[in-house]
Order: C-alpha cells, then structure tokens, then sequence
C-alpha cells in the first residue's frame, strides 16, 4: 500500500463547516448512584456545558482541525456560558440572538450507565430571527465560494426545532444549502426528519427507530435495515448512515459497497453524545477524502466508529486526541455487507 492511500486529499484546514443548531442547551449531567422515581434523589456529580447536536459535533470537527462556524439561534440572557466556551473551543460564532434564555436539557446519568434526558423545549423563534438566520447562512456561502472553498464545505443541521420554526422551514433551509451546491448533512427525528429527508439532504445519520417512521417499518433486522439504506440512496441521499448504539453503524453511498462497524464492547459512562460524535467523525473523512478508495471508507468508518465509543466513557463529545484512540481502532471491525468480507484491523483472523 502506498503512501498516498493514507493521506487525506484535502487537509482539514482547507475544510470549513458551518454548523446550525436552531435549538441549542446547555446541559446539565447529574451523576447519580441510581435514580428513584417519586423521591428526593441525591446526586454524586453535576456539569453544566453549552451543547446542542450542532454545538457537540462542531467541537469534534474543530479538533480534528476544520474551521468551524456556529449558526442557529442563542437566548440573549443566559449567553455567557457559551460564548465563553465557544471561545475556548476555537469555534468562530455567528449565532442570531432571540429574546430569553437557552433552555436547559437535564442528563441524569447512572452509574450503570443508564441516561435519562429531559430535554427543554426552547424559545419561541420568530419569522424575522429566521430570515436573520438565512442571511447569515447565505453569507457564509458567499464567503466560501469567494475564498474558493466549494465543493470542499458542508453545512450540518443538527438537532430538534425550536417552537415556531416548522418542519417545512426546516425542509427549506435544507434546499437553500442544497441549490448552492454546498453538501448539507441534517441530523434530527420524528417528521422534521421525513420533512427534511424530502429535499434531499446529502447525507443523514438516524437511528433505526428515527429511520423507521420514514422507513414504514421496524429495523429490527439487518435485511430491513439494509433496505432502508438502499432506499435512502435510491432517494438522493449521498451519505446514508444507520447508527445502532453497540450493535453498531450502517453506512451505504452510492456505487460503493455497503458497510457495517461493529465497536469493541465499552464500559458506558454517558452515551449522550455518540451520534453526534460519530456525525462530526464521518463529515471529516468524507470531506478531507471526496475521492476514498473502498479501503479508505473502511478507514474512515473504523475511526468514527471508535471516535464515537471513546465518547460513552466520558460525558461530552469524542476527544480525537485521546491516547485510547489506536486501541479502539483496532477493536472495531468492519464488514462489507453485500460480499460478507468480514475484516478486524488489529486481531488475527479466526
Ligand atoms: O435538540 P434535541 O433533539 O432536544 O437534542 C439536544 C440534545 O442532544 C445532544 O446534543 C446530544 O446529541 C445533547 O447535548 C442535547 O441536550
């Protein structure tokens, strides 16, 4: 194998995003022995941090060395607590501000590994914060197009939506990205999913039951998942992953063979923020390697993949600095499904 099957053809430098969170949180992780239900329950830790799926997967993408852009809509009263940390993080912002406060999403972690969410529901956003919002994406869009940055950019859309934006303006600022020629990457569920799907997007990352309503049937099975894979592709949709906790990720594009990794068994300490991990991972190496060969898809899968297994022992995103790292690679299989080739990096085969 030669160098150059390593080395991506476009450095991450060269590969901005911009990434919208049109309701973002701060979440606040309580660590509890167990919970109890109807009781005064007594907490062993607690961590606020500023978060949102855009927010996560944005800090994921700036480590591994994108520049990164915030967009979406941040309460003005308690903004402090993010501007602070989006410093910290490199993450340039460019967040329109609504009146109130950022609502608050509580993670109640127990030590087996069990997270209850009880997400907040956001401020009400209004038709002129929205157009705002839409000025400043074309914006960004004008800017890489000048710095001749296209097609090497994506935008990510990413999380639920806050009361008084639709699933249809959803749907249209995904086609606004879209008839820009700018790859979009839409992460959210339920019908801003099916809304957003109809455009469609580049490339989405449900699990199987947010896929299964667009899908009309459970994915219980890897012959129904695997459908669904292909209809998404048959859609237009140019990145399709399935993500499945510890059974794993789906991912079929068109013309390439369909994948599937397995992550190595992990002692779970918040699985809040894998999907988002394993999101930011995959837009990394599809974007620094437009042209991979089937053993650099199976490269970059396997580090999202262990990326995304890194972040369950920890709460927040994937740290891609972690010494665990290497391990973890090598743990995670990969299989290509159409061949049933099954590959382990790292362990003899059987
Ligand atoms: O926008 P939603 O769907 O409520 O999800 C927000 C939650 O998702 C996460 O981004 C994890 O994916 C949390 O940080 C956040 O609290």
């Amino acid at each position: 194998m030669t160098a150059s099957h390593h080395s991506p053809s476009h450095p991450a430098a060269d590969c901005p995003v911009l990434c919208v969170t049109l309701n973002p949180a701060l979440d606040l992780s309580i660590g509890l022995d167990s919970l109890t239900l109807g009781t005064v329950n007594r907490a062993r830790s607690h961590h606020l941090e500023a978060a949102g799926k855009g927010i996560n997967v944005a800090r994921v993408l700036a480590t591994l060395g994108h520049p990164v852009t915030l967009s979406g809509f941040l309460g003005a009263d308690n903004q402090a607590d993010f501007t602070v940390a989006f410093a910290d993080w490199g993450l340039v912002d460019a967040f329109e501000r609504v009146a109130g406060a950022t609502r608050i999403n509580v993670k109640l972690g127990e030590a087996s590994g069990r997270v209850t969410d009880v997400n907040g529901t956001g401020m009400r956003v209004d038709e002129d914060a929205l157009a705002r919002l839409e000025a400043r994406i074309d914006d960004w869009i004008d800017c890489q197009q000048a710095e001749g940055n296209l097609p090497r950019c994506a935008v990510v859309i990413a999380g639920s939506l806050p009361p008084g934006i639709s699933h249809a303006q959803l749907a249209a600022l995904v086609s606004r990205v879209r008839e820009r020629h700018v790859a979009c990457w839409l992460d959210t569920s339920g019908a801003a999913l099916e809304a957003g799907l109809a455009v469609p997007p580049t490339a989405v990352k449900p699990n199987e039951q947010e896929l299964a309503l667009w899908a009309g049937e459970p994915l219980d099975s890897d012959a129904a998942r695997e459908r669904a894979l292909r209809r998404l592709i048959d859609h237009g949709i140019e990145q399709a992953l399935i993500s499945a906790g510890p059974e794993g990720v789906l991912w079929a594009s068109p013309g390439a063979a369909m994948l599937r990794a397995r992550p190595p068994r992990m002692q779970v300490v918040s699985t809040v923020c894998a999907g988002d991990t394993l999101l930011a991972a995959m837009l990394h190496g599809v974007l620094c390697q437009p042209d991979a060969s089937p053993e650099d898809r199976k490269r970059i899968l396997r580090h999202a993949t262990a990326l995304s297994a890194e972040a369950v022992t920890h709460p927040g995103p994937g740290n891609p600095r972690a010494t665990t790292l290497k391990t973890l690679q090598q743990h995670t299989s990969i299989e290509t499904l159409a061949s049933a080739d099954v590959e382990t990096a790292g362990e003899p085969r059987q």
